[in-house]
């Protein structure tokens, strides 16, 4: 069987795209989706998303990591609303399904913006922080981010700390008040991601909680490309969460199997 895929990316985070409002695909078959996003078997990405009928909402997003484990992506949902453009399912606002709920979003050429759910816990602990975004997140602040050995630093955390659920593990460095770099180790790809939509929303609010900043708008480099998120703060919980930066298409083509 022939299917037509789409790859796109979001800062360097990379998805294989599927327009299954059709329901083609094999979701069972978690074989395909590893080889799919295999890089040297199949097309090679860091996660798959299917792109769905919704009955109350214009699309949903069903993300699965490479390894097929499933959760929120925050990068994936902006490249699935640039997806659904460029299938002409939405023009420039949308409500779409994913693994956590309902998300608003808006796309202006290819910069989206995409509202992630409300944050109401942070766990604060003397050397790191850790909240969900959609998916959970460690954030710990290091020296010298560029030279870090994030891969071996990230398992050791993601295996040893949080046991066989994981988490994502983000390594943060202050450059100025309102922004930061950061690097993650991503559970589901076990290594490091060029960037992380989920994981620089939770760097941004751990920031936030611990003083770092006290902007209701940061700014992330990573190794990817840079993202802005905007939030509120009402009584210790953050609203109105926005994470914002470009969602590309890369190239299409088709895969047998
Ligand atoms: N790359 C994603 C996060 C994907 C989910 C994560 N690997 C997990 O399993 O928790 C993003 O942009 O948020």
């Amino acid at each position: 069987m022939r299917l037509q895929f789409y790859k796109y990316q979001g800062t360097g985070n990379d998805f294989v795209m599927i327009d299954n409002r059709q329901d083609i695909f094999p979701k069972s078959d978690t074989k395909l989706i590893t080889t799919l996003c295999d890089r040297r078997f199949g097309v090679g990405a860091d996660g798959l998303i299917l792109l769905e009928n919704d009955n109350m909402s214009d699309f949903n997003m069903d993300y699965y990591n490479s390894d097929a484990s499933q959760s929120m992506c925050g990068n994936g949902g902006r490249c699935a609303v640039a997806f659904a453009k460029f299938l002409g399912i939405i023009d420039s606002e949308t409500t779409f399904r994913a693994i956590d709920g309902l998300h608003k979003a808006k796309i202006i050429d290819d910069v989206v913006t995409l509202q992630m759910h409300d944050v109401s816990e942070v766990r604060e602990k003397p050397s790191y922080s850790f909240l969900d975004t959609g998916s959970p997140h460690h954030v710990q602040m290091v020296d010298n981010l560029e030279r870090f050995d994030v891969l071996k630093e990230g398992a050791k955390l993601r295996y040893g700390l949080y046991g066989k659920t994981g988490s994502n593990i983000n390594f943060v460095e202050q450059v100025d008040n309102n922004s930061f770099g950061v690097r993650t180790y991503e559970r589901g790809v076990e290594g490091e991601t060029l960037s992380c939509g989920t994981g620089v929303t939770a760097v941004a609010i751990a920031m936030h909680k611990l003083g770092k900043t006290d902007s209701s708008e940061v700014h992330i480099k990573s190794p990817g490309g840079n993202l802005i998120i905007g939030f509120q703060q009402q009584n210790g919980s953050y609203t109105d969460v926005m994470l914002t930066g470009p969602a590309k298409m890369v190239f299409t083509g088709e895969v047998e199997w």
